[in-house]
């Protein structure tokens, strides 16, 4: 089959992919699917075009350690289903540099520069570039699109994404990028149906997944994220510590004799939810927990997303709508309603029978800032631009 397009997503504690079919222009999705709970609770399920689960496989918590493992686990699955000649595959790919501002095609010179920022994003960048590398042996004429989560961020004015450290690292590339870009794009766009009273307003969306971390929107352009040089700053994640005193990396190493390859395990692999608790970087562990350590964890999760919440709202002069996605935000009713009730500052009157209806709106009629929950569909982002970017036209 020639006119098949796979996208491929490297996240923190998933794997996720989906193949669409080409009809000239339009995308039409015939499967999706995801491997998540990596190393916790793994887990395969794909769903074909109407949404049935056609696979629905646990696994182990040794049999798929991490995302290599769960990358060979999709690779057998994409073969058994022969998907081998494809039009195209689309990546993610998580550090885009300063170089890439949009999406670009795949060569040899690309993956070299692209491998040069994989220390920027060690938890992700390995794995987005390992499936670009396998595909290319495979069939190197089978075109490869990267998709960058930088991107949607590359607008933001300079003094907002520079450091206050001397200019020169500016230049060399040292900034505020901002991660999730492909989710927030995604949802930039949905917000035209969902929401078109305030597309053109002030919005944060927080995406809340394993990886997390929050954009301020003004006329859906990104304008400040929580997320900087690297994907460990702002918010606490799964296994990464969020945002940090500077000072306490330089306490591990000079009071602690840490070497930076255990500072770098621990702020991205010991930390955040999994280090709080000691039990799980798993959102829906701790929740199902009992253990006073596990309730902790998620105080001060809820906390920092209030705090954040606060600090983009200043960047955007108030607020007008704020939006929960990915894997916590679209399904912890809990978890919503806990950061809902920190916004009601800003105006914002939670309807707590819509949010545990799975509603779309989650805010009162009266409410002076409006939520809301979308689903995230970084993959589909992902089709529409290597489409686009393989037709040389703008994404539709
Ligand atoms: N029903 C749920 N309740 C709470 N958390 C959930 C639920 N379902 C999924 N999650 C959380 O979502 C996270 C995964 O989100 P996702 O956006 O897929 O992550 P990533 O792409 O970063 O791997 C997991 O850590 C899991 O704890
Ligand atoms: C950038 C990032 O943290 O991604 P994810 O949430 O998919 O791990
Ligand atoms: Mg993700």
């Amino acid at each position: 089959m020639t006119d098949a397009l796979l996208v491929i997503n490297a996240g923190s504690s998933s794997l996720k992919f989906q193949i669409f079919t080409l009809d000239g222009r339009s995308l039409a999705r015939k499967f999706r699917g995801q491997i998540d709970g990596i190393s916790v609770r793994p887990r395969l399920r794909v769903f074909d075009a109407e949404g049935i689960a056609t696979v629905d496989r646990t696994y182990e918590p040794a049999e798929i350690p991490d995302l290599p493992a769960a990358i060979s686990e999709t690779e057998a699955w994409l073969r058994s289903v022969g998907e081998s000649d494809l039009y195209a595959i689309g990546h993610r790919v998580v550090h885009g540099g300063p170089d890439y501002a949009a999406p670009v095609r795949i060569d040899e010179d690309v993956l070299a520069r692209l491998a040069s920022f994989q220390d920027l994003a060690p938890l992700h960048q390995p794995n987005n570039l390992a499936p670009i590398r396998m595909a290319m042996e495979i069939d190197p004429a089978v075109p490869q699109v990267a998709c960058f989560d930088t991107a949607f961020h590359r607008d933001h004015a300079p003094h907002t994404d520079c450091y206050a450290l001397p200019f020169a690292f500016y230049d060399e590339g040292v900034r505020r990028y901002g991660f999730h870009g492909l989710s927030y794009e995604y949802i930039a766009e949905r917000l035209r149906d969902v929401a078109p009273d305030i597309v053109g307003g002030r919005v944060i969306v927080a995406h809340l997944g394993s990886g997390a971390s929050m954009c301020a929107m003004k006329n859906g352009q990104s304008v400040e994220s929580t997320m900087g040089l690297t994907a460990l700053d702002g918010l606490p994640m799964g296994t990464r510590s969020g945002q940090l005193d500077p000072g306490v990396v330089l306490y591990l190493i000079e009071q602690r004799g840490m070497s930076t390859q255990e500072v770098s395990d621990l702020l991205y692999r010991q930390s955040g939810l999994k280090g709080l608790s000691g039990i799980s970087n798993d959102m829906r562990d701790l929740l199902e927990s009992d253990d006073p350590r596990a309730s902790f964890a998620i105080d001060h999760f809820v906390h920092r997303c209030a705090l954040h919440a606060g600090q983009l709202a200043a960047a955007l002069g108030g607020l007008d709508a704020f939006v929960f996605t990915a894997g916590v935000g679209e399904n912890s009713a809990v978890i919503r309603a806990r950061i809902a009730e920190r916004l009601a500052w800003l105006g914002a009157e939670f309807d707590g029978a819509a949010n545990t209806a799975g509603e779309t709106c989650i805010s009162t009629p009266a409410s002076r800032v409006a939520l809301y929950v979308v689903p995230t569909d970084e993959e589909l982002m992902i089709a529409r631009h290597t489409l686009a970017l393989l037709q040389k036209r703008a994404p539709s």
